[in-house]
């Protein structure tokens, strides 16, 4: 291995570092939040769910936090470097439209189970225990699959920039992350998401400018276009329009197109961390979050990958560019190695803490997600239904620490058994795809079948995993190791079979049997009755005295007025925005998936100068879009709360214990 380009120290620093530095940043944040809103995590519901009343940019931040892993830096810009302009365009595509689409999956949520904490206590209200349980282990694979490619792809990227070991950053990455987590719980940990996103679209938007317009090496979309024409002549990339790097006609970048689709829908529908943050938004602004964060997340792999994988492909054969082995690729390196070839020691460490930054975000999502399934799904459900307010949120914090060090373990075994991140990120479809629809069905359609879920999952994992391994023995004369199942075909079967099975056989059976469930017992899940709510909150109070008592939100009620709760929650309203988030979703799906791309694969056309130009002139505007939905609009939206705090900060500067937030007098019910 070449000389590192940082030292160890570097690695360290910035993980160890910038851990401490966010879990100092987040008790701030918390004890700001709690003198002066009145929003403290002390609370198991505002801990778990924010006291479901965050605002839109915010949980638009949070979902596209959540959904930029080390893979959507490293993955993208791998296919960007072996297939060319097509990879990050299926990359970002492909993984946009799951998040759109499950705007619809949030709408129902809202209307018929607006006070769940998970989408696992849907499943088991409406089917029991057995539903539960196994879509349990779905849900919690889902979890591990997720977290152990954030943490093998940003330990990897760390020892190759630095030397640090792989295992020490395996482990150290979630055990920051779970302290400040710990800290702040769902709220701090948006706002953390936040940061991290502002962040992140500077160091994009720098390597963005960095190539296209100063670099000496590239420093433009003709000089990249003249770049990329030599490299497709030098080693034309087979299955491409002309071997050419800039066509979207790429058989390979197909492929990678389909498992990519499968894959992301798994990681999507079936992850707690998105339903998470529909349960956290406010109700009647929750469709609108989905589709603003799902279209600002879309820039980040295709402009980056657009930039950085490409420019890993213009510069192969520079003196600054270090050769990049096959599995180097796989590892998601050429983004890590384009950027130390562009801007040097500079470069590998705006990367480094890129990569930081994302993977740190989308980790906190996940372990404050499956500390919400422990707590709520494991613990309440099956050993302490009756369990107080302190035990659930003692488990929570239990959950947070022992899922990090989960998620370090198996990053550490996949690293020794010789699994990368684009395995793990191709195969994630095979093994979850298959309860993509059952779980759909379950939280939206009246007339889902309970059996027909059920076995549509297990028979569609089963089905995906045979189609997977066949296909191997078949191509590689039975030969099944780590490189020969990690194939484009091995892959692309696993993963269709897997959720076209799945879903056939929940679909097909629901239509010849169908359910009739009116929904009535899942709305009226976790519901506190106002009157046992008040006796319980004035216990509360007298119990413990004190400042760091807020008593806050058993339910929404606890967050917005009555009158807003009820206008929210009205059901015609919830229906129309369904209506809506199908509806601009499906076209979304139809623009993205088929309308652009695919009479541009058919047509082999390959970009001219022109086109090319044009193709990362969009890219760039659209990242540009993005950071204003999602980095300056969620603090216009918040002016208020923010104009609260610096009121309250004031106060306490010119008249010490003046600025604490008081509940104002309750309002009549409107
Ligand atoms: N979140 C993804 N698929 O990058």
């Amino acid at each position: 291995m070449s000389e590192k380009l940082l030292p160890q120290g570097a690695g360290y620093g910035v993980v160890i570092g910038m851990g401490l530095f966010f879990s100092g940043f987040m008790i701030v944040l918390t004890a700001v939040q709690a003198r002066y809103t009145g929003f403290s995590p002390k609370s198991s519901e505002e801990f778990n769910s924010a006291s479901r009343s965050i605002k839109p940019g915010l949980i638009a931040a949070g979902i596209v936090s959540a959904w930029t892993w080390a893979a959507t830096l490293l993955q993208s810009s791998a296919v960007a470097y072996k297939f060319g302009l097509s990879g990050p365009w299926w990359y970002g595509a492909g993984a946009t439209i799951q998040i759109l689409l499950f705007a619809m999956l949030a709408a129902k949520l809202k209307l018929n189970a607006p006070y769940a904490h998970t989408w696992l206590e849907i499943v088991g209200q409406r089917w029991g225990k057995a539903a539960h349980l196994i879509f349990m282990f779905f849900g919690l694979a889902t979890n591990i699959i997720v977290s152990s490619m954030l943490v093998l792809g940003g330990a990897a990227t760390v020892t190759d920039l630095t030397g640090m070991h792989t295992v020490a950053a395996s482990f150290l990455i979630p055990a920051g992350v779970a302290i400040y987590v710990v800290v702040g719980g769902m709220r701090s940990t948006l706002l953390c998401d936040y940061t991290h996103t502002a962040a992140l679209f500077v160091i994009i938007l720098t390597f963005i400018f960095t190539v296209y317009a100063t670099s000496p090496k590239i420093g433009s979309p003709a000089k990249m276009y003249e770049l990329l024409a030599q490299a497709s002549i030098d080693n034309p990339l087979d299955g491409n329009a002309g071997g050419s790097y800039v066509t979207m006609r790429s058989k390979s970048g197909l492929i990678f197109g389909v498992i990519n689709i499968v894959g992301n829908f798994a990681t999507v529908f079936q992850d707690q961390a998105y339903w998470q943050r529909a349960i956290a938004s406010r109700p009647g602004t929750t469709v609108k979050a989905y589709l603003l964060g799902g279209l600002a997340w879309f820039a980040i792999p295709f402009t980056f990958a657009t930039t950085l994988g490409l420019a890993a492909v213009a510069l192969k054969g520079d003196p600054d560019m270090r050769i990049l082995s096959p599995a180097d690729v796989s590892a998601g390196l050429p983004a890590s190695a384009a950027a130390a070839a562009l801007l040097g020691k500079s470069g590998a460490a705006a990367m480094l803490i890129l990569l930081f930054l994302a993977v740190t975000s989308a980790c906190s999502a996940e372990l404050i997600a499956v500390s919400t399934i422990i707590t709520y799904d494991v613990y309440k459900t099956y050993f302490n239904p009756n369990a107080t307010e302190e035990q659930i949120l003692r488990v929570g914090h239990i959950g947070v620490v022992a899922y990090a060090v989960v998620c370090g373990v198996a990053a550490t075994i996949f690293f020794y058994i010789g699994i990368s991140l684009g395995w793990l990120y191709t195969f994630m479809g095979v093994a979850l795809g298959s309860a993509v629809v059952p779980i759909a069905l379950s939280i939206t359609w009246s007339k889902a079948n309970k059996w027909g879920c059920l076995g549509g999952s297990i028979f569609g994992l089963i089905a995906g995993m045979i189609a997977w391994l066949v296909t191997t023995a078949k191509l590689h004369d039975g030969l099944l190791t780590v490189e020969t199942t990690g194939g484009d075909y091995p892959m692309l079967a696993g993963n269709v079979a897997s959720i076209i099975s799945g879903g056939i056989i929940s679909v097909v059976t629901s239509l010849i049997r169908p359910a009739d469930f009116n929904w009535e017992s899942t709305r009226a899940m976790n519901k506190i009755d106002p009157v046992a709510k008040e006796d319980e909150k004035s216990e509360t109070s007298s119990e413990k005295k004190g400042e760091d008592v807020v008593a806050k939100a058993e339910s929404i009620a606890d967050s917005f007025d009555r009158a807003e709760e009820d206008n929210e929650l009205d059901p015609v309203a919830l229906t129309k925005a369904f209506n809506f988030a199908a509806w601009s979703s499906i076209s979304l799906f139809v623009i993205l998936i088929l309308l652009i791309p695919l009479p541009l694969f058919f047509s082999q056309h390959i970009y001219t100068v022109g086109g090319f130009t044009g193709w990362v002139a969009i890219g760039i505007s659209w990242t540009f879009c993005s950071a204003v939905a999602v980095v300056i609009y969620p603090v216009f939206e918040s002016r208020s709360a923010i104009m609260q705090i610096t009121r309250g900060v004031i106060k306490d500067v010119f008249s010490k214990g003046s600025g604490k937030y008081t509940e104002p007098p309750k309002a009549s019910a409107a």
